[in-house]
This record gives C-alpha cells, sequence and structure tokens, in this order.
C-alpha cells in the first residue's frame, strides 16, 4: 500500500446543487455538515486535503480552498482544478454529497494501487462512482484537453484514462449521494444515530 504522505484528499464542493437548492456540503445530518463525511472520511488516510470551490463557507474547516480554474464546467473542472493543485502522485477524490461514507471503502480504493492504472473507482450495485475515486496526478493534462475540447461528462473523459474498478460487495450505502430533500429524509429516517 502507498504510504499515506503520498496521497491528497481533494473534495469537490462546487456546482449548482440546483437539485437540492442550497449548497449540498452545507446540508446537516446528525449535526453535520454533508462535507464533514467526506472531511472524516478522508483524514486518517491523507495528509494533504483540498476542496475545491468557490465558496469562502468552506474556508470554516481549516483547510486549503481552491477556486475552479474554469467555471460552471461541473465535476471535469474541479477534478482538474484539484489535480492541478495537488502535490502528490496519488489523489482520493470525493464529492461532497456522500454522508455514509467511510474510510474502509476509501482503504479499498488505496489497496489497489497498481502501477498501470490512472483511475481506481467504486463499483457499488453495478455503477461505478468516479466522484470515490483515486486519480493520479499525471490525470491532469487529459482533464485540461476535455475542457479544452469542451467535454463536460466525466464518464467520456475517463474513458479514455486506464481504469479499474474495486466492487463493492457490501456496504452499499456508503457510497449513496444524496442530491434532494427528498433523499435527504430517506436517509434521515433510516440512518440517524
Ligand atoms: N469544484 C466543483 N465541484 C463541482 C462542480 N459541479 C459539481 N461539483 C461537485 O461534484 C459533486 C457532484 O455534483 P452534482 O450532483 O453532479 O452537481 P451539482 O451541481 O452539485 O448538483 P445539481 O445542480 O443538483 O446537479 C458534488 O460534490 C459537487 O459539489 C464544479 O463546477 N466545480
Amino acid at each position: 500500500m502507498t504510504d499515506k504522505k503520498h496521497i491528497t484528499g481533494i473534495i469537490l464542493a462546487g456546482g449548482k446543487s440546483s437539485r437540492m437548492g442550497t449548497d449540498k456540503g452545507f446540508v446537516k445530518f446528525n449535526n453535520l455538515n454533508f462535507v464533514e463525511y467526506s472531511l472524516n472520511a478522508l483524514r486518517p488516510l491523507v495528509t494533504d486535503i483540498l476542496i475545491v470551490s468557490d465558496n469562502k463557507d468552506y474556508d470554516a474547516f481549516g483547510y486549503k480552498r481552491i477556486e475552479d480554474d474554469i467555471k460552471d464546467a461541473g465535476p471535469v473542472a474541479g477534478i482538474y482544478t484539484g489535480l492541478k493543485a495537488s502535490k502528490t502522485e496519488y489523489n482520493l477524490i470525493l464529492s461532497c454529497d456522500i454522508p455514509l461514507i467511510k474510510t474502509e471503502v476509501l482503504k479499498r480504493l488505496i489497496d489497489g494501487i497498481d502501477a498501470s492504472t490512472d483511475v481506481i473507482q467504486i463499483e457499488s450495485n453495478g455503477k461505478t462512482m468516479p466522484l470515490i475515486a483515486l486519480y493520479k496526478k499525471q490525470c491532469t493534462h487529459v482533464f485540461l484537453e476535455a475542457l479544452q475540447n469542451d467535454e463536460r461528462r466525466l464518464r467520456r473523459v475517463l474513458n479514455t484514462c486506464k481504469t479499474k474498478n474495486i466492487i463493492l460487495n457490501s456496504d452499499h450505502s456508503a457510497t449513496m449521494n444524496v442530491n434532494t430533500k427528498e433523499e435527504l429524509k430517506t436517509i434521515e429516517n433510516e440512518y440517524n444515530g
């Protein structure tokens, strides 16, 4: 396994949150903001953490915040901005809307590191999760090229990278992303601690 000191955690916390209606990172669940669940899951595995967002309110968490290089271009731009700023070869990239995420799930990505793969992503219930994934810094140029070609579809960009999926056979709830108030109600009913 790669040493903890070689991995940067990058949290994407930009975008419009149009389905939720308010910035998803600050939605409260069990007294914490959604983004804190991503931070807490990452912290044991990394030494550096970057939050990619134009919203200054994220400064309250005490981590380095960087603003999107290219605006309104979605997660492809967020990943590009984060990878470009990272100083490490390996980067754990997470969205800010996965409040049930666990460190053990992220650790499986690190355990999956091999020399020939650029992106290692979780696959849960048959669905790949490019925002619960480990990216090599060398992917930066792939994301820049995509943005220069107006390609905003993350899965399309990943088709041009060497990817590998880590299949979860349990813990599927850990990867659930919560985009709407209805989905928030569902997890409040099922997972309130
Ligand atoms: N830095 C950055 N992060 C983004 C951007 N767009 C989306 N994200 C993040 O990517 C993750 C997935 O976002 P989505 O749910 O696809 O998009 P969204 O704009 O947040 O929400 P919707 O408007 O409801 O689609 C979340 O963690 C977002 O904060 C962006 O342009 N820049």
